[in-house]
């Protein structure tokens, strides 16, 4: 397809997200004016500051009046009110996107709120980010080599779908697609779930009568387990509700795991234990293997 450019781009939630991928459509010269919406104007004025944006909004209506595309990136438990607020006024070729991390939700969202805009609606979630949230964490580069899974719809434009597409690999990445529930049983299993523990070990860990020794002397492999404990807890609360059903079916599998892991460990089942730590060594190097 002849290269996309576009006019003027929304982007709802200028953070990690939002704000990366505004930086790489800039970057690329794939856009004109962006415009930043957010819920605070000292994240908007960051976002200034940085050149994610040229222009700030705290209102949601107004920002995407003459909008060539809309991205919404804010957290997911945030998605239902903007499809209401901006339906009314959204003009009538404008493409809309997100970057939620769960996508039946996300999907259901627009099918009760986009209307007529439907057929203009890429749902996609970009498998790229970090612990860090805020204008401030947004980077270029962010989904260099990184995949973004679109989940469109049987009413999902192949237009919408191409232009979506062809955005996301101006950013650098790959593409790729799948069914929302399919996305969602596989991110509930590598994604929220290892969130979800994380921030139980951290919180576990709190609660000991001897916390503070044990943070003391935490080190380099407490700091990996957990890195991703320092994640936004507004946005995993939204993430672990909305992919609930997922996440509770993933979490019952490990509490499995679990329980094998202390019966070898109560049984002195010293073959046991070694041989499923070499499966995982062996399953973790093959992955790494396959990021090179
Ligand atoms: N962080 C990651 O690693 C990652 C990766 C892929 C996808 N996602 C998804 O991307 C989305 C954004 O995540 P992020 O990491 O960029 O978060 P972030 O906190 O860095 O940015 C989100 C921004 O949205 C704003 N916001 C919240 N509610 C809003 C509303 N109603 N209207 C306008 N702005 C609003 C927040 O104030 C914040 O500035 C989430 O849906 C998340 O699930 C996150
Ligand atoms: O690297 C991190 O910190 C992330 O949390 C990124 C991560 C992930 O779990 O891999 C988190 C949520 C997203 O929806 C996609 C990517």
């Amino acid at each position: 397809m002849s290269e996309p450019f576009i006019s003027k781009l929304v982007v709802i939630g200028v953070g990690l997200i939002g704000g990366s991928f505004a930086l790489g459509l800039r970057k690329a010269g794939r856009v004109g004016q962006v415009v930043g919406v957010g819920r605070g104007q000292a994240n908007l004025d960051r976002a200034l500051h940085l050149n994610l944006i040229d222009e700030a909004s705290q209102d949601v209506r107004s920002a995407v009046q003459q909008a060539d595309m809309v991205l919404l990136a804010m957290p997911v438990g945030q998605m239902a009110e903007v499809m209401q607020a901006i339906r009314p006024v959204l003009p009538s070729h404008a493409l809309i996107s997100d970057v939620g991390s769960t996508k039946q939700d996300v999907v259901a969202m627009a099918r009760a709120h986009l209307g007529e805009h439907l057929p203009r609606f890429v749902p996609a979630h970009p498998i790229a980010g970090a612990e860090q949230s805020g204008a401030q964490a947004a980077r270029f580069g962010l989904f260099e080599n990184k995949n973004v899974v679109l989940t469109p719809l049987p009413e999902t434009n192949e237009h919408a779908t191409q232009v979506v597409s062809t955005l996301w690999q101006v950013c650098g990445a790959r593409l790729s697609t799948m069914s929302a529930a399919a996305h969602d049983q596989v991110f509930a299993a590598v994604s929220h779930l290892p969130h979800l523990l994380a921030f139980a070990l951290v919180d576990d860990i709190v609660h000991k009568a001897n916390a503070d020794q044990c943070f003391k002397y935490a080190a380099s492999g407490f700091r990996d387990f957990t890195r991703i404990a320092s994640s936004h807890p507004e946005m995993w609360r939204d993430i672990s509700l909305a992919n609930r059903e997922a996440l509770l079916k993933e979490l019952a599998c490990y509490q499995d795991q679990l329980t094998r892991v202390q019966t070898m460990l109560a049984a002195n089942d010293a073959d046991g234990l070694e041989r499923m730590f070499d499966v995982a060594r062996t399953a973790r190097n093959a992955w790494l293997d396959g990021l090179k």
